[in-house]
């Protein structure tokens, strides 16, 4: 574009952005008078029911005398909590992911047998397009590794004779499909524009059917294939802490309010994904690196209270870092007193940074996640506690694994393609009901004039 072009378009969109701003405001007391709920939620966050759902439950508060009590936070996958999920797959040594994929798809845990044979099918499922790497993915990499995922899955449609077909049978294939290729559709991607706008060498790994969905993750990223045992374990773990968490959060609406207009899996994929990468839902995870870094080259001594305390409510108050007032990784629209599955990263986020040398690291990230609440508080109004949730930790332990900053939303993409392809399967089979909530509107009647009269 010339320099002239680009004058004269950044002059009309600073007056116009102006006037959108006055005739897009609504005055908030309206959402009081008219009963709306802003975001859906009742003040003291409790979200407005959109429908019933069998794959997870989530728990903030007991139910006393009739009135809401914040409770830690529980999650439960189709009945199973998750911490004991965690500790039974990581008592037996083995790979959660894909256990836990068989058990959001089809309600049960599978027997051996049963899930060698699903990870049979995950493994026939794996299969990207002839050239579809140099045509589809090599193409305009980006930075943003969620837009490049959004495009291939996109692109995959093309691909695709039964596209529109939405027996479930079709729709499973595809979520199958989906979610086999994700990590090399993200590690590609990757390294597409590690190559192309970083200058880097450029290599593609292939997957090993023999190995986990984590252990393949780390074999593609890394350029001589090698990662331990410990390493896969974490990310296994990370993965299925991410897979699901009800129908309500910002994604998986999405994801059934797409598949309730009959759109195709490809298109409500990629609507999810658009969702999830912003920085209040699963980009959080990159901001909450980029925050603490930020902190660190800030605050003299990040040892100390009162400067780290000082810096958060510089935060808050959009002074300081990406001036959006928000500290990352804390806040949970339904949790309160805790979340989860922030507690089982804290549960060996420690020992892995003590074994990475990150100890100084883990003690900001622990003086954070301690102060943050209080500095909150005291500067928003808050109607039920503030605490760590799922992104608060996990950019931490991906940065501890050695994985690039660009592929952390990535990351979570790559396991909460499980809980969408659930919650897609759940929309069609049950609600078979477009999905159209109700807006007020404050507008009065006007006279119409033409042209010439205005
Ligand atoms: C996988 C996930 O999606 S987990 C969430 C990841 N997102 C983040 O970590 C981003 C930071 N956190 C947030 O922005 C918020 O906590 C959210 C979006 C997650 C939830 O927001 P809400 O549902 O509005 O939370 P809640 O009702 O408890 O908030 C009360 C007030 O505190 C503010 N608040 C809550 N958390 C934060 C925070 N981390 N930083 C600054 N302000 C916050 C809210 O903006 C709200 O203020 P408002 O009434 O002026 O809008
Ligand atoms: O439930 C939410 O609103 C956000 C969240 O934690 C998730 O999607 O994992």
């Amino acid at each position: 574009m010339t320099s002239n072009k680009k004058e004269t378009i950044d002059s009309f969109t600073h007056k116009y952005s102006k006037i959108c701003q006055e005739n897009s405001w609504i005055d908030p007391s309206l959402y009081n008078e008219y009963g709306v709920k802003r975001g859906l939620r009742d003040k003291n966050g409790e979200g407005v029911l959109a429908g019933l759902t069998n794959i997870s439950l989530i728990k903030s508060h007991d139910e006393v005398d009739g009135k809401r009590i914040p409770c830690d936070g529980k999650l439960l996958y189709r009945g199973y909590n998750i911490t004991d999920l965690v500790k039974g797959f990581a008592h037996n040594q083995q790979y959660g992911f894909e256990e836990i994929t068989y058990l959001l798809l089809f309600g049960s845990l599978p027997n051996e047998e049963q899930l060698a044979h699903f990870k049979d099918i995950l493994v026939e499922s794996r299969n990207l397009p002839k050239n579809f790497v140099r045509d589809v993915i090599m193409k305009a990499p980006s930075r943003d590794i969620m837009n490049s995922l959004t495009k291939s899955v996109l692109t995959l449609a093309s691909y695709d004779e039964t596209i529109d077909d939405v027996s479930l049978d079709n729709v499973l294939r595809q979520c199958l499909m989906l979610i086999s290729i994700f990590p090399m559709l993200c590690v590609y991607g990757y390294h597409a524009y590690n190559h192309y706008e970083c200058n880097e060498s450029f290599y593609i790994h292939r997957p090993d059917d023999q190995l986990s969905t984590a252990q393949n993750i780390l074999k593609m990223l890394r350029p001589d294939k090698q990662f331990t045992e410990l390493e896969a374990k974490v990310l296994d773990i990370a993965l299925v802490l991410h897979m699901e968490h009800g129908g309500g959060n910002n994604s998986t609406f999405t994801t059934r309010v797409v598949s309730s207009s009959g759109s195709d899996t490809y298109s409500v994929i990629a609507a999810a994904l658009s969702s999830l990468k912003g920085p209040k839902h699963g980009g959080a995870n990159i901001k909450v690196v980029e925050m603490v870094a930020d902190i660190k080259s800030h605050v003299a001594n990040p040892r100390d209270e009162e400067e780290v305390k000082s810096y958060l409510t510089k935060i808050l108050n959009k002074e300081v870092f990406d001036r959006r007032g928000l500290i990352y990784g804390m806040g949970h629209a339904v949790y309160s007193i805790s979340d989860p599955r922030a507690q089982i990263f804290k549960g060996f986020v420690e020992k892995l940074a003590d074994d990475r040398d990150r100890r100084s690291d883990f003690e900001l990230y622990a003086m954070i996640e301690r102060l943050a609440p209080q500095v909150i508080a005291k500067e928003r109004k808050i109607y039920k506690g503030v605490s760590a949730n799922v992104d608060f930790y996990s950019g931490f332990v991906y940065s501890m694994l050695d994985i690039p900053l660009e592929l952390y939303t990535p990351l979570f993409a790559m396991a909460r393609i499980v809980g969408w392809s659930a919650h897609r399967l759940e929309e069609l089979v049950n609600a078979d009901k477009i999905i159209r909530p109700a807006y007020e509107s404050p507008l009065i009647d006007k006279d119409y004039r033409v042209m010439q009269e205005r």
